[in-house]
């Protein structure tokens, strides 16, 4: 059902789905005969989106998809070959062309499975492989890894919010493009919804579809009760009115009136829905009509630019909501609309003999200086599973039997560890470029986040200043990262 997210959706190749530097940096490494040396990059973010304190891992199936089909197709090759340099001379000779057009990825990938809660500063994916391939792996696996984590966090949090109430994404109208409303409701429904309005993510990843009606149906009808008992008549098992056209309440009483109708035929409503006003308010107001009126079971849905942070202050004031409608607010991560995950360079070498030189970027800034090595997080838990510390480590090098982590922020803050129980969460997905993971189903990556989510302590999932959880470099890797830097560091006398 969700192999193969993007097949079809951009016609036969994706490769030129990238910045065109990642093509002039390939086409310099191969001028240069660089394009085998081994190389190792990391993709991971600085800071959990939107003030939390956690991200949920996902982009990965969508990644996979990508790097199976990654080919240069001959109109890629065609377009890449008319490209002009500033003197009207080709910019890529034929020669790189042919290479291109024979070049399949021979990369090893290891990964952080989708649904996976992660952290600031660990690798999500670790890409080992011919410098040119890796190289021209980097927007792309950027693009769906930050825009797909974000989304499935910010529903990972709504549905923190919402807590046992139903959830359904509404977003694809205010979506940034047809993608970014398919790959949102993916993200989306792996985060934690129940279901999606956008039938071609129900079509095509097999999403619950859910949906109510629009204004427009009321105000083709004149009136409600018309509107209602038509819409009523024509899905009399699965109807849910919108109430708010006119006036609100008025609304609840004629759907009201509706719903009696359709009992005395042996049908229930289903719900009605608020999509204005103050719906904590409306909300109260209308459960006890429905109530009053027999109607205990008719489920309230409520919409309208609503996010986890407006879903907690409604349950406080003592909304009587059912189920969740959300849109805009999920789809387009409104309050942080990108990740800034980042692909950095953190291993070269010429042969598969020599030794690895460890590559690292500065920066003014400790947490923007990479983080050199073959990385692996390892996380430390409880017994009962719940997450205690994560420890990155090279896996290049020995690990000392005694372990302590070090805080990549900030040296001198580190602990020992003593816990036995960890895992590993890189896992291997692709070897010499094949595919050797066994890929979970969305349904399965979705149940994973829950779990996942859950086993946090609360403390790290409270959207207000939550407590930051310790990710820590195990401290020869720290050592050598210090060293590294002091080495690469241009000494201007004072
Ligand atoms: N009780 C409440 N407390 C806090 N925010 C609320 C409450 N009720 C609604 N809101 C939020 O206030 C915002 C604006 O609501 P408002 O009533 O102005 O809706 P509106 O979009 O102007 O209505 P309309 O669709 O008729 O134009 C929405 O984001 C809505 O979710
Ligand atoms: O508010 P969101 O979280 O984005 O949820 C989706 C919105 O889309 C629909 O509104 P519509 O496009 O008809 O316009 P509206 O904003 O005027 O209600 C629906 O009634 C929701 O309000
Ligand atoms: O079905 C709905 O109620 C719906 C669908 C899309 C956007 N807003 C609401």
């Amino acid at each position: 059902m969700n192999s193969a997210p993007l097949s079809g959706l951009y016609g036969p190749s994706l490769s030129l789905l990238t910045d065109l530097y990642q093509l002039t940096m390939a086409y310099g490494y191969w001028k240069q005969g660089k394009q085998n040396q081994e190389a190792v990059f990391h993709l991971y973010f600085r800071k959990p989106p939107f003030n939390g304190g956690y991200a949920v891992a996902a982009g990965l199936a969508y990644a996979i998809d990508w790097i199976e089909s990654f080919h240069f197709s001959e109109d890629d090759l065609t377009y890449l070959g008319s490209l002009r340099g500033t003197r009207d001379t080709a910019l890529f000779e034929p020669a790189f062309l042919e290479y291109l057009r024979t070049l399949r990825l021979t990369c090893d990938v290891d990964a952080i499975p989708e649904g996976t809660v992660v952290f600031a500063n660990e690798p999500l994916l670790r890409i080992k492989g011919p410098l040119l391939q890796a190289q021209l792996l980097e927007t792309a696996l950027l693009t769906l890894i930050n825009f797909q984590t974000l989304i499935a966090t910010k529903a990972a949090r709504i549905r923190e919010a919402a807590g046992s109430d139903q959830v359904f994404e509404f977003g694809l109208r205010r979506a940034q493009g047809f993608d970014g409303g398919l790959s949102a409701s993916w993200a989306a429904y792996l985060g934690g919804v129940d279901g999606t309005s956008n039938l071609m993510a129900g079509q095509r990843f097999g999403i619950p579809v859910r949906g109510t009606h629009a204004h427009s149906w009321v105000q083709s009808f004149g009136e409600e009760e018309q509107a209602f008992a038509a819409y009523g008549d024509a899905f009399p098992d699965d109807s849910v009115f919108l109430v708010d056209t006119y006036d609100t309440l008025e609304g609840v009483r004629h759907a009201i009136s509706v719903a009696r109708q359709m009992r005395a035929n042996g049908y229930e409503l289903g719900g009605i829905r608020l999509d204005s006003g103050d719906l904590a308010y409306l909300s109260r107001e209308a459960r006890a009509l429905l109530n009053e009126a027999g109607f205990q079971k008719t489920r309230i849905v409520a919409s309208n630019d609503l996010d986890e942070h407006l879903i907690t202050s409604l349950k406080q004031q003592g909304a009587r909501i059912d189920t969740w409608g959300i849109g805009t607010k999920l789809v387009t991560a409104h309050d942080q609309p990108a990740l800034g995950g980042v692909y950095k360079l953190a291993a070269l070498r010429p042969s598969a003999d020599s030794d690895w030189d460890y590559t690292i970027k500065l920066s003014e800034q400790l947490a923007k200086t990479s983080i050199p090595g073959i990385l692996q997080v390892r996380r430390y838990e409880t017994e009962k599973g719940q997450p205690r510390a994560d420890m990155l480590y090279n896996t290049a090098e020995p690990l000392p039997e005694q372990l302590t982590i070090v805080d990549p922020l900030d040296p001198t803050r580190r602990r020992p560890i003593r816990s036995t129980q960890f895992r590993e969460l890189l896992e291997p997905v692709f070897r010499a470029g094949k595919l050797v993971a066994e890929l979970p189903t969305l349904e399965e990556s979705r149940t994973k986040a829950q779990q996942e989510v859950a086993a946090l302590d609360p403390s790290i999932r409270r959207f207000l200043n939550p407590h930051v959880y310790p990710v820590g470099l195990e401290e020869s890797l720290n050592n050598f990262r210090m060293q590294l830097i002091l080495e690469k560091r241009a000494v201007r006398p004072a």
